[in-house]
């Protein structure tokens, strides 16, 4: 396009489109299904998760249960909100509105002539997807549970509630907090975490000095906003999860800037280790999820039953201390 016509794209006003598409999962929750956009559309030959544009009237289920019998054959039996990504693209505004399928019939393959690709999670980042994307790839990797831990001064009670915990919930993963051990004690104690969270397929973030890292070979950091609002960029490789607590827009807006992959958004309801600080309660915390473009966990009084309310005002799932520390 010639100049002239790059100045008449900045007056003209974007296209707004709602695009639903299907993370479809595995059953034994290790592969996601992809297919490959034809050359000659839109962003083509890059990969993407089945769906399409809604049509007038359809809501987001409806339209992807439509697209996924035309492009791949197959129904769709269980589904839950997944992730709802807003994104500019230079002649449109998309919303991707985003679904894990956890159960359909029939075997799914390209009826459109597009290659289809079981892959797992991992190699997910290997594949070129169009940039909207990133965030289904993280928020396809996460549980709905996030487990924080709580204080705890002696050590074999510390072990022997992570190890239930991580048993009899399944906790795949964990956040390690721990404010009122010194540096070396929190050192010690991560070792032990990392080792049983490693025998239970678990992942473990530190709530810690980025650089610690360097000592125990942990999955990631969770930052405190402080430290959050305190980084100019992300603190560690892409190899790593970096994690984040938030409580407002602008810690939101920070969190993105830097490139954390996922944040917790809190305080959803008043409790007890917080009591003077104002509830925000799932209005406004839907209105901040909707545009944060990462997967979001509620926390602040959540339990496992919250999880299926978060998921539907658009988060990832619930995080919490109480609820699996007993
Ligand atoms: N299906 C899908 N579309 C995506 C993804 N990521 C992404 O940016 N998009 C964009 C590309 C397109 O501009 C738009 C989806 O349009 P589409 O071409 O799949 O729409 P459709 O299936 O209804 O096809 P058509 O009838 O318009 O030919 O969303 C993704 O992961 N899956
Ligand atoms: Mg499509």
């Amino acid at each position: 396009m010639g100049q002239a016509g790059k100045g008449l794209m900045n007056v003209m006003v974007k296209r707004r489109v709602h695009v639903a598409a299907a993370a479809i999962v595995s059953s034994d929750g290790d592969k996601a299904l992809i297919a490959r956009r034809p050359s000659n559309v839109d962003h083509g030959g890059l990969w993407e998760f089945p769906g399409g544009k809604l049509a007038p009237y359809e809501t987001g289920l409806e339209g992807l249960k439509r697209e996924l019998h035309e492009e791949l054959g197959v129904e769709i039996k269980r589904a839950q909100p997944l992730i709802r990504i807003h994104h500019e693209y230079s002649d449109k505004h998309i919303l991707l509105d985003v679904w894990q399928v956890h159960e359909f019939s029939g075997e799914p393959f390209g009826r459109e002539g597009q290659a289809v690709r079981w892959v797992p999670l991992q190699e997910l980042v290997n594949y070129p997807f169009p940039a909207a994307n990133l965030p289904i790839l993280q928020a396809v990797m996460l549980p709905t549970e996030y487990f924080i831990t709580a204080e705890e001064a002696d050590d074999a009670v510390f072990e022997t509630r992570l190890a239930r915990a991580l048993v009899e919930d399944n906790v795949r993963l964990v956040q390690l907090r721990a404010k009122s051990l010194d540096e070396a004690a929190y050192l010690a104690r991560a070792e032990r975490a990392l080792a049983l969270c490693r025998e239970h397929g678990a992942r473990l973030l530190l709530n810690a000095d980025p650089a610690l890292l360097e000592q125990v070979d942990a999955d990631g950091i969770h930052l405190t906003s402080e430290r959050l609002m305190s980084l100019e960029r992300r603190p560690i490789s892409e190899a790593k999860w970096l994690a984040a607590s938030t409580h407002d827009q602008k810690q939101l807006t920070q969190a993105s800037r830097i490139g954390c992959d996922f944040v917790t958004l809190s305080p959803l309801r008043t409790t007890p280790s917080h009591p003077e600080v104002p509830p925000m309660g799932w209005h406004d915390f839907q209105q901040l999820v909707e545009r944060a473009a990462m997967p979001v966990f509620a926390l602040g009084g959540m339990t496992r039953f919250d999880a299926n309310h978060a998921r539907a005002v658009g988060a990832q799932g619930i995080a919490s201390i109480r609820d699996f520390w007993k």
